[in-house]
């Protein structure tokens, strides 16, 4: 009796220590690298993974893979840890106690893995279905909100509206059997459990009368309790099998993005370029063939033109010419089969990493949007300018009023200013203290608990907080139109000047006056810098000192404005369909 009440004190303790210890361990062992592994692996999958992937695939990889895979194998693993310490003890104190009941170890662990393997085809097939169907994954949804203006403009609500009850019924098709299984699995776990509790209740009955023991009330309970105990181990032990199965159903599905190939290595060793390259800004494109996929037409063809240090050139052509793709070659953003060389001051940009690639141009492309943040973080995430950079890239651009906190009024006399500052350094502070946090072993984040002073929070009325570069930002955005989004991306070239930069329809959604002040920006700001630009609004190329025509893929004509009017090729004719000359 007495080893039985050191088991059960053993018990109870165990659990607590067990629970602590396997949490840490598994949270930091194995939860935090699958969450690595998912999210590196979609970062770094080439653009084709997102060409190719649902954004309701994507999501759900991004936000349910990891955190799902991660939030079932954290509690198995500690199952399993505490399955294996409980049933040590179990039989430990048990054993000490009643021996006898040891013998029912084996049968109780038959009648549970009996229930499991009845039941899990069952639900497995049902779990197969739902992921081969889709359902449950809010595909409609994700159109919906993809689609809400065409859906407003075309008036078809009721059909997106039947789409997604219809989406939502098969939903429940599906679940209320899986609930079935799941009640049933449960009822004959719940049964065998409290079968086993009453008949060795009784056999203890049985075995006191019989042998002419009397035990105390007490005892009897301490005794019912050790065998609940051990039955309750025991069928957690008998499911561990059809759960591993489970999990690893699931890790089947979310090895396709754990699996994927990164696009292109961050460094390749024995080709990286001096930490100043690109000096002088060189481009070279040398017989330089890209297709899309293998299978597929070249989208661009034999391309050898050489840009000189400085020069500014215009590239202009019809729709699905090729001139993104040129450009984006230059960003080893196309992923394909391609032939030739593209040089950058002498070195083969096709050889070098992307890390090392990448930082080195700047751009302004085509799609610019905002990160869900403050304006500060949008325009510098990796905190590298300080706020005079940034205004000063603001009031540049012109974007600068827009963003700029709203005048003081004679009856309101206004520190904005000044509070701005003050919450930035609240912010930096906090940020500061966050990376600290991060970066710490055990023993610092103690200190950091016990004696770090966390900055105190200045206070504001929220009117305050809406203005300047703590204003938040979102990636659906409605407060900033395409062209201020534009501007933004224009701030974001000017604080990290580089020596080529590449425009890529960069002018497109402003009106023409923003265009030609942005033009000038580009001529003040950009004057030694080597400058590709793309556009179709042919204003825009005509001060370039020379034009490339693409066309199907190839460069058609490549020259002076004024040579390409004068051979009356296909800029001739774009710029006599546009009306106007240079
Ligand atoms: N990811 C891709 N996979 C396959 N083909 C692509 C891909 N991206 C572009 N293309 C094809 O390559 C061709 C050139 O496209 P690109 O975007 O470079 O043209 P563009 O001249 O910039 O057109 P626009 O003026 O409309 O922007 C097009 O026919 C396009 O369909």
């Amino acid at each position: 009796m007495q080893l039985a009440m050191v088991g059960t004190f053993l018990d109870s303790n165990m659990y607590h220590v067990k629970d602590m210890v396997s949490e840490y361990v598994v949270q930091r062992g194995v939860v935090e690298k699958i969450k690595g592994m998912f999210v590196g692996s979609i970062i770094y999958a080439p653009l084709s993974l997102y060409d190719s992937t649902t954004r309701a695939q994507l999501s759900e990889a991004f936000n349910y893979g990891a955190t799902e895979v991660s939030a079932d194998i954290s509690p198995l693993i500690m199952r399993i840890l505490g399955c294996v310490t409980g049933i040590a003890l179990s039989v430990f104190h048990v054993g000490a106690s009643v021996p006898q009941l040891l013998l029912l170890v084996p049968l109780i662990a038959w009648t549970f893995s009996r229930c499991d393997v009845f039941l899990d085809p069952v639900s497995a097939m049902l779990r197969d279905i739902r992921r081969a169907a889709g359902i449950g994954q809010g595909a409609t949804s994700n159109i919906i909100a993809d689609g809400k203006r065409m859906i407003r403009l075309y008036g078809v609500e009721p059909f997106f509206t039947r789409l997604h009850m219809q989406e939502g019924d098969a939903e429940q098709r599906i679940k209320h059997p899986a609930d079935t299984i799941d009640m049933v699995s449960y009822i004959a776990t719940s049964s065998v459990c409290a079968i086993t509790n009453l008949s060795t209740a009784c056999l203890l009955l049985l075995q006191s009368q019989l042998a002419s023991i009397n035990i105390s009330s007490g005892e009897f309970m301490t005794y019912k309790r050790l065998v609940y105990s051990l039955v309750n181990q025991v069928s957690t032990a008998a499911y561990m099998p059809g759960r591993l199965r489970k999990l690893s159903c699931k890790m089947d599905t979310y090895r396709a993005y754990t699996d994927i190939p990164p696009e292109a290595p961050l460094v390749v060793e024995g080709c990286r370029p001096p930490p100043s390259w690109p000096q002088a800004g060189k481009i070279e494109f040398c017989n330089y063939t890209m297709r899309y996929r293998k299978d597929l037409e070249p989208t661009l063809s034999e391309i050898s033109i050489t840009i000189q240090p400085g020069e500014k050139i215009g590239i202009v052509g019809r729709t699905g010419a090729g001139k993104s793709t040129l450009v984006k070659s230059l960003f080893r953003l196309v992923h394909g089969t391609t032939t030739g060389q593209i040089l950058i001051d002498g070195q083969d940009i096709l050889e070098m990493g992307v890390g090392d690639l990448r930082p080195r141009l700047g751009i302004i492309p085509q799609e610019s949007s905002m990160f869900s943040g403050s304006l500060k973080r949008n325009l510098d995430p990796l905190r590298e300018y300080t706020i005079e950079d940034m205004w000063a890239a603001l009031v540049k651009s012109g974007i600068a009023p827009k963003v700029a906190p709203p005048r003081a009024s004679k009856d309101e006399p206004s520190d904005d200013i000044y509070r701005l500052q003050r919450l930035e350094d609240y912010n930096e502070a906090m940020a500061d203290h966050g990376r600290r946090w991060a970066e710490a072993g055990w023993k610092m984040r103690l200190m950091l608990l016990l004696f770090a002073s966390r900055p105190r929070k200045p206070h504001f009325t929220p009117r305050k907080l809406l203005h300047g570069l703590d204003r938040m930002a979102s990636s659906n955005d409605l407060a900033f139109s395409g062209g201020e989004q534009q501007l933004f991306s224009l701030c974001r070239v000017l604080m990290r000047m580089r020596r080529v930069i590449v425009l890529d329809e960069a002018t497109a959604d402003v009106d023409l006056e923003t265009d030609r002040h942005m033009q000038q920006v580009f001529r003040d700001a950009f004057a030694g810098c080597t400058v590709l630009t793309i556009a179709h609004r042919l204003e825009t190329v005509m001060g370039s000192d020379r034009i490339i025509v693409m066309d199907k893929g190839r460069i058609a004509e490549i020259g002076t404005p004024q040579e390409l009017i004068d051979a009356g090729g296909i800029f001739a004719e774009l710029v006599s369909a546009n009306d106007f000359g240079p």
